[in-house]
């Protein structure tokens, strides 16, 4: 069987966390820092590592079945390519930003205005549904300094943290999309090949939905067992078992991250004691 053939960021913020995912779901890669081209150890895949801004074009005309790339990237270079899991890191969001100074109410404060950035045809599709004209300088990196060099009246560019943005004197005024990293598929990928995929996705939900929960066993006083239980949310329902001890119990759940410490202060009210909370590696529904 011909291996899948994926492509990963050869350096940059998304190779790190890319072959850490692919990891998490039993498949080792070499790191690419010498090489292009290497073979997974125990699945049928072969991993090219690529620039970013280069993956759409080799996903389109089928040099490589599936790639993990920014959604930005995507929506830039590559609205023809198919989605098949959102993964979660590298969140960030293209917006347009101006130097502090400038007053600004409305897009249309934007007319006619210079806007420097990597992002033409997102910039474009933007400006294009608000019925906005300005004239974009296309340039490659440190987007964030055309203002102070005189180079443009307006920027947009990536945004996360913001500190970018702060330290060359720039405020965001408009957030035009909000990304993260994807698995991308090429619209020519082969039967077999889907197949792989398939296998893959349900490795990597498994693992998405791992890094979302906890599992977390607690002590809990049976006359109050019946109102901490009502408290636990759980894959099916809270284990219950029987503690050494004469009317105390062990409770077993599953938390989602974002409602864990809410969750425990409430259990906790309620009289559950000796609590621990365990990472999860894998979560199959
Ligand atoms: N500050 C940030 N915070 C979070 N995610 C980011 C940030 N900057 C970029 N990203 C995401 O990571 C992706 C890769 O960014 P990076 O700067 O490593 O690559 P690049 O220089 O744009 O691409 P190439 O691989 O073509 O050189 C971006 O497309 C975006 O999705
Ligand atoms: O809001 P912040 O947290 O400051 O992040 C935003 C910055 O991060 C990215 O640059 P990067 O560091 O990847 O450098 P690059 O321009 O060389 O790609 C992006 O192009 C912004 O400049
Ligand atoms: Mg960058």
């Amino acid at each position: 069987m011909e291996p899948i053939k994926i492509a990963i960021q050869k350096s940059g913020r998304l190779n790190e966390d890319s072959l850490r995912i692919l990891k998490d779901c039993g498949i080792s890669i070499d790191n690419g820092r010498d090489q292009l081209k290497a073979a997974a150890r125990d699945f049928p895949m072969e991993v090219l590592y690529l620039r970013n801004g280069d993956i759409p074009q080799y996903l389109r005309d089928g040099v490589v079945d599936i790639a993990i790339i920014g959604e930005n990237v995507l929506f830039e270079k590559g609205k023809d390519i198919r989605v098949s899991v959102r993964l979660g890191f590298s969140k960030c969001r293209v917006s347009l930003a101006l130097p502090k100074s400038v007053d600004y109410s409305e897009i249309g404060d934007l007319d006619g205005k210079r806007i420097a950035t990597s992002y033409p045809n997102t910039v474009r599709h933007f400006l294009d549904k608000a019925g906005i004209s300005a004239d974009l300088h296309i340039i490659n990196g440190s987007v964030e300094i055309a203002p102070n060099i005189g180079l443009a009246d307006a920027i947009c560019d990536i945004v996360s943290s913001g500190s970018t943005l702060f330290k060359n004197n720039l405020k965001e005024v408009e957030v035009l999309l909000q990304s993260e990293a994807v698995l991308a598929v090429s619209p020519k990928i082969g039967e077999e090949q889907e197949g792989i995929l398939r296998q893959l996705q349900f490795r990597i939900e498994s693992v998405l939905r791992a890094r979302q929960n906890k599992y977390v066993l607690m002590n809990a006083p049976n006359d109050r067992l019946e109102e901490i239980i009502a408290l636990l949310p759980g894959m099916r329902s809270p284990t219950v078992l029987p503690l050494a001890e004469e009317g105390w119990s062990s409770v077993h759940t599953v938390i989602n991250r974002e409602r864990f410490w809410e969750v425990l202060d409430e259990v906790k009210k309620a009289g559950a004691e000796g609590i621990l909370v365990c990472p999860i590696e894998k979560m199959v529904l």
